[in-house]
């Protein structure tokens, strides 16, 4: 089994991986007798991760990190300096040019940030952006303002806000679905396929029809990075 770790700037995910079957696991309950190898990647800092790692060592199972390069098979990043790109996004990219070959694509991955990547039939990555994400947003705003306040049970909505935590959350989100639109502009396919991950990818999916929401986008990202990488 392949236990494939994803440490982002607010939390780590880890799955297993058997036969191309990806199922998030708990860290806290790892069965190391199972595990042959450990591939991960990491945006953030996490002294979770060292401490899966020293166990990994104390199991003697091969840990390798993955890492951005220029070129992965036909796909090729946008940066000059690549080693720049976030990893979770070049992860993100590999698995859906390997799931979508042929099509454009934008991918979007909501976590602590939103990002935005667009992606040729051709596997070139165009390039992108990196938002706040919906709570980074909303946060900013009721830290940094005296008037500005949040109501957690207010859903985020397209809808013009009649209220102050209104304003706020559908500020956040009609932002960022302006920014999504806005990508559709750089893409020569008049459907691109629009793929959704992260913590709020199901809220942001519903706002697109015909697109895609993969929970473990990511998590397949880095499977197919260490198969392309390990021959
Ligand atoms: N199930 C969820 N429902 C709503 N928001 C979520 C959920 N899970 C995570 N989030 C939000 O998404 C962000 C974390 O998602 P995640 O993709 O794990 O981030 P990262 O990859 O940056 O660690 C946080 O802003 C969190 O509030
Ligand atoms: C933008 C990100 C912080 C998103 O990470 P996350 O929200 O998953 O924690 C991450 O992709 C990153 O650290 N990028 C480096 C800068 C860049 O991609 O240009
Ligand atoms: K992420």
């Amino acid at each position: 089994m392949r236990l494939l770790i994803d440490v982002g700037n607010t939390a780590l995910k880890a799955a297993l991986c058997q036969q191309g079957e990806i199922k998030p696991c708990d860290v806290s309950a790892l069965p190391w007798r199972q595990i042959n190898e450990l591939v991960y990647a990491c945006v953030g800092k996490s002294e979770q991760l060292h401490h899966i790692l020293s166990q990994a060592d104390s199991y003697c199972v091969p840990c390798f990190e993955a890492k951005v390069s220029k070129e992965l098979g036909r796909l090729t990043c946008a940066y000059q300096q690549f080693e720049n790109l976030g990893i979770d996004r070049w992860l993100a990219l590999i698995a859906a040019f390997t799931l979508w070959p042929q099509q454009d694509c934008i991918v979007i991955d909501t976590g602590t940030a939103t990002t935005i990547d667009v992606l040729s039939a051709q596997g070139q990555h165009l390039g992108g952006w990196i938002l706040p994400g919906l709570d980074l947003m909303t946060h900013s705003l009721t830290q940094n303002t005296q008037r500005v306040f949040d109501d957690v049970n207010a859903e985020f909505s397209n809808q013009l806000g009649v209220n102050t935590p209104n304003g706020l959350k559908n500020g956040a989100l009609v932002a960022t679905i302006g920014a999504i639109e806005q990508a559709k502009l750089h893409t020569t396919a008049k459907k691109p396929q629009l793929i959704f991950a992260g913590g709020y990818a199901k809220l942001l999916q519903r706002h697109f029809c015909g697109a895609i929401y993969d929970p473990h986008l990511v998590m397949k990202g880095l499977n197919q990075w260490y198969e392309l990488s390990k021959n």
